[in-house]
């Protein structure tokens, strides 16, 4: 269960997030829509606890979130660009990420790649990646270590049409599992197969 309570967050004076309560309950998808700057990116992220709010709280599986002292455990995020090394492997970058926690296997990656249809390029350099295929790194790098709760923004970022299915189809299995999957995406085909709930953002303002 992820609770969101009251939560203001605002940057030199410019409110970021006006007053926002939501309460999520496990297994369900849920999408945040709304135009570009209206905080979504940064509501993902007071959930993470990756950055601060000014007051309110954040409760997610029974844990009180504060930036910098508890971030979210068990899950899968991509919120902006994650660090990959251009310069290693596919391969290579998870491993290096996977040995934070050791909780997967080298095989466990391969799996992982393989889901994510990059199993053939596993030993390429990041660098010479495309665009569509860092972003299926990144959801692979999210998916690994089987997290409860997914928290993407934007994951079907340049993916062609068949991957967009693919990764469709995978978050779905994901949802029939029992992981609780938070996502944005301009695309309302995607929220609309995917989302139990949908939340709007406005100026920071929340309108489910
Ligand atoms: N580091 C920062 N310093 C100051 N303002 C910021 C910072 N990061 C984001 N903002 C502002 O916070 C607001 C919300 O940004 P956010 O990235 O959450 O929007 P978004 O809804 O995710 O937009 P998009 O659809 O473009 O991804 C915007 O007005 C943005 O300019």
């Amino acid at each position: 269960m992820i609770k969101v309570q009251n939560i203001n967050k605002s940057i030199k004076h410019h409110t970021i997030l006006n007053n926002i309560s939501l309460s999520i309950n496990p297994g369900i998808c849920v999408g945040f829509v709304g135009p570009n700057g209206s905080g979504k990116t940064m509501l993902l992220k007071a959930i993470c606890g990756f950055t601060a709010i000014n007051d309110g709280e954040i409760w997610v599986e029974g844990k009180r979130i504060l930036f910098s002292k508890k971030y979210i455990d068990n899950a899968g995020i991509i919120i902006e660009q994650p660090p990959f090394i251009n310069y290693l492997t596919g391969m290579d970058n998870l491993s290096i990420l996977a040995n934070i926690q050791k909780k997967i296997t080298k095989e466990d990656i391969v799996q992982t790649l393989k889901k994510v249809d990059l199993a053939q390029a596993k030993d390429k350099k990041v660098k010479e990646y495309s665009l569509g295929m860092k972003q299926r790194l990144r959801i692979a790098q999210a998916i690994m270590e089987n997290p409860n709760i997914l928290v993407l923004d934007e994951p079907f970022n340049g993916l062609d049409k068949k991957s967009v299915i693919e990764i469709q189809e995978l978050l779905l299995d994901y949802k029939k599992n029992g992981v609780t999957i938070l996502l944005t995406s301009h695309d309302d085909r995607q929220i609309n197969y995917l989302c139990d709930l949908v939340y709007e953002l406005n100026g920071g303002e929340l309108v489910e």
